[in-house]
C-alpha cells in the first residue's frame, strides 16, 4: 500500500492508555482531549492526521471537511456515531476494532437476560429502600424458554452459547450468516415472521440502519407472545420507543433491557425497563483490548504491513507488496498520461474502461481501476481523489467506468489497458511494469519501439513522422532551455503518431510547439 503518514492523533475520548502509548512508541504524537463540544473540536481537529473516539463523539461531515484527516479510528464496534459516507467522500479512512468488545457485549446481553426473568435490579433497589417484598418479584426460570436473536454476527454467537447453558432455545434470524453455519451453534434460522410468536425472549445484535430502524414496532410486537421479554444491547432504534412504550403499558412486552439511553424518559422510569448507561463495552478487558487494536491496526497501517478493520476502503486491502504498490504507480501514471493528453485540448471525460491482462493482474483489477481513476482525476480542481474515494468522484463527476480483466497471457508481466471518451474523442493507452518500473506500451495505436519509462518529465506529441522531425523538436526545446534526456518514437511509419520525449524540465507554453506537431501534452510524474 502507497504510506499513509499518520504524525498526529487525537483521542476525544476516554480510551485505554495503551492506545496512546502504542501510538507514541510508533512515533506518532498524540494528544488526549475529552468532553469537547462540536465548535471546539472542528478547531481542533484541523491539526490531526488521526481521530480515535469510542461512541460518544459524533464525527459529521462538517467535523471532517474541516479537517484534514486521514484515519478515524473507532475504538469499538458500532460506526454509527461516524459519517461513513463523507469520510469515504473525502478518502479517510473509517477503521473499527470488531472483536475486541464481543465478549463484554454478549455478557451484559445475557446479565439484561438474567436480570429480566429475576427481577434482580428492581429487588436490590427494593431492599435499599428498606423493603423486603418476596411476592412482587417472583420471577420465571430461563430453562426450557425460547430466545429469538436477530442478528447471528459476533455478539448474537457468543449470547446464543452462554444462554443455551442455560437450557433456553435458541432460534435466530440474520440476513446474511447462512443458517448452516447457525446451525453449527445451535442456533435454528427461520424468518422473522415464524420467530415472532415463538419467543418468550428477544434480543436484538444488528447494527443501527434504515432496514433495521424499527425492527420491533407495533406490528411486530402485535405478532409476539404476550409478555415477551425484549433486549437491546446494540443501538437505541431498532426497537422503536413509542412502540415499547405501548407494549410495556398493554402488558404485550413483559420488560426490556435496554443499553442505550433512550430518548423518552418514561422508558428509563418505567418499573419493568432495566436500563444502562452505554455498558456493553465498559468492562477493563473490552477497553484494554479495542484501545490497544486501534492503536496497533494504525501502526500496522502506517508501516504499510496489513489493513485490518477498515469500514470503507476495501480496495486497499490487496495493495501491500511491493508489486501491487509498482501496479498503482502504473495505474495513476497511466491516468495522467491520457488526461493531459485528453485536457490539453481541455476535454470533458466521460467514460473510462479499463482492462487488465495477465494472470498477474487478476486480483489487481479493483485497486487498478481506481489507481487509474486518481490519475485521471488529479488534476481536477477541487478534487483530491486517493484510492479510498475515487470511485464516488467519478460518480458525482458523471463519468461511467467499466472494468474487466482478460485472462490472456499475451504479456507474461500482464499489462493494463485504458480507453478514455472526452469530448466524443477516444483515447487509448497501455502500460505494464517492467523491471520494477511502470512503461508505457503504446499510446492511441502508436506502439512505442522501446516502452516509456513512465517517471520524471514526459512531452507528448502527436506528428507524422519525418527525418526532420526530432531535431526540429530539439532544436525549438533548445531555445526554450529544455533539453530532451530520453526519445521514444513508435514503430511504423502511418501519419498522426505519438512520441515522447523525456526532458529536463516542463515547457512553459506548450503552443510554442504547435508549428510542429498536431496535439501535444506534457506531464510530470
Ligand atoms: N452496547 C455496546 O456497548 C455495544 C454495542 N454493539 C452494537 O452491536 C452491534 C452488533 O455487533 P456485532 O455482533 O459485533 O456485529 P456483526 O457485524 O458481527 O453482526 C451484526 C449482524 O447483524 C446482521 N444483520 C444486518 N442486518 C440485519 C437485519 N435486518 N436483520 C437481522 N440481522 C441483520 C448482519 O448480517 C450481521 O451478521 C454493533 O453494530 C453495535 O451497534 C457492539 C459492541 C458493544
Ligand atoms: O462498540 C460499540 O459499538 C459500542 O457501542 C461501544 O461503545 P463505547 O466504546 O462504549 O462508547
Amino acid at each position: 500500500m502507497a504510506p499513509i503518514f499518520i504524525k498526529t492523533v487525537l483521542i476525544s475520548e476516554s480510551v485505554d492508555p495503551r492506545c496512546k502509548t502504542i501510538l507514541e512508541e510508533n512515533g506518532i504524537r498524540v494528544t488526549e482531549k475529552q468532553n469537547m463540544k462540536k465548535d471546539e473540536l472542528m478547531a481542533e481537529i484541523k491539526d490531526y492526521d488521526g481521530l480515535v473516539v469510542r461512541s460518544a463523539t459524533k464525527v459529521t461531515a462538517d467535523i471532517i471537511n474541516a479537517a484534514n484527516l486521514k484515519i478515524i479510528g473507532r475504538a469499538g464496534t458500532g460506526v454509527d456515531n461516524v459519517d461513513v459516507d463523507a469520510a469515504t467522500k473525502k478518502g479517510v479512512i473509517v477503521m473499527n476494532t470488531p472483536s475486541g468488545n464481543t465478549i463484554s457485549a454478549a455478557e451484559l446481553t445475557c446479565a439484561l437476560l438474567m436480570s429480566l426473568s429475576r427481577n434482580v435490579p428492581q429487588a436490590a433497589m427494593s431492599m435499599k429502600q428498606g423493603n423486603w417484598d418476596r411476592k412482587k418479584f417472583m420471577g420465571a426460570e430461563l430453562y426450557g424458554k425460547v430466545l429469538g436473536i436477530v442478528g447471528l454476527g459476533r455478539i448474537g454467537k457468543e449470547v446464543a452459547s452462554r444462554m443455551q447453558s442455560f437450557g433456553m432455545r435458541t432460534i435466530g434470524y440474520d440476513p446474511i450468516t447462512p443458517p448452516e453455519v447457525t446451525t453449527s451453534w445451535g442456533v435454528e434460522q427461520m424468518s422473522l415472521e415464524q420467530l415472532w410468536p415463538q419467543c418468550d425472549y428477544i434480543t436484538v445484535h444488528t447494527p443501527l440502519m434504515p432496514s433495521t430502524v424499527g425492527l420491533l414496532n407495533d406490528e411486530t410486537f402485535a405478532k409476539c407472545k404476550k409478555g415477551v421479554k425484549v433486549v437491546n444491547c446494540a443501538r437505541g432504534g431498532i426497537i422503536d420507543e413509542a412502540a415499547l412504550v405501548r407494549a410495556l403499558e398493554s402488558g404485550q412486552c413483559g420488560g426490556a433491557g435496554l443499553d442505550e439511553p433512550p430518548k423518552n424518559r418514561s422508558l428509563v422510569d418505567h418499573p419493568n425497563v432495566i436500563s444502562c448507561p452505554h455498558l456493553g463495552a465498559s468492562t477493563k478487558e473490552a477497553q484494554a483490548r479495542c484501545g490497544e487494536d486501534i492503536a496497533l491496526q494504525i501502526v500496522d497501517m502506517v508501516k504499510g504491513k496489513k489493513l485490518v478493520g477498515a469500514v470503507n476502503a476495501q480496495v486497499l486491502a490487496n495493495t501491500f507488496s511491493e508489486e501491487s504498490q509498482q501496479l498503482i504507480k502504473l495505474g495513476e501514471a497511466v491516468g495522467a498520461v491520457l488526461q493531459s493528453c485528453a485536457t490539453s485540448s481541455k476535454k470533458t471525460l466521460k467514460h473510462v474502461k479499463i482492462t487488465t491482462q495477465g494472470d498477474c493482474m487478476k486480483s489487481s483489477t479493483g485497486y487498478m481501476t481506481s489507481s487509474v481513476l486518481v490519475g485521471l482525476l488529479n488534476h481536477e480542481s477541487g478534487c483530491c481523489p486517493n484510492l479510498i474515494n475515487v470511485l464516488s468522484l467519478a460518480k458525482e463527476s458523471g463519468i461511467t467506468v467499466n472494468q474487466n480483466h482478460c485472462a490472456s497471457d499475451e504479456a507474461a508481466s500482464g499489462v493494463c489497458k485504458v480507453e478514455i471518451v472526452a469530448n466524443g474523442s477516444s483515447y487509448k493507452a497501455s502500460g505494464s511494469v517492467q523491471g520494477g518500473v511502470p512503461v508505457l506500451l503504446e499510446l492511441s495505436d502508436s506502439v512505442f519501439k522501446q516502452p516509456v519509462s513512465l517517471t520524471g518529465n514526459l512531452l507528448f506529441f502527436k506528428a507524422s513522422a519525418s527525418p526532420q522531425l526530432l531535431s526540429s523538436v530539439a532544436g525549438l526545446l533548445a531555445t526554450e532551455g529544455v533539453e530532451i534526456e530520453s526519445y521514444s518514437a513508435p514503430a511504423g511509419r502511418t501519419r498522426d503518431m505519438w512520441f515522447c520525449v523525456g526532458v529536463s524540465s516542463l515547457l512553459r507554453d506548450l503552443s510554442a510547439l504547435k508549428p510542429l506537431v498536431q496535439e501535444a501534452s506534457q506531464l510530470t510524474i
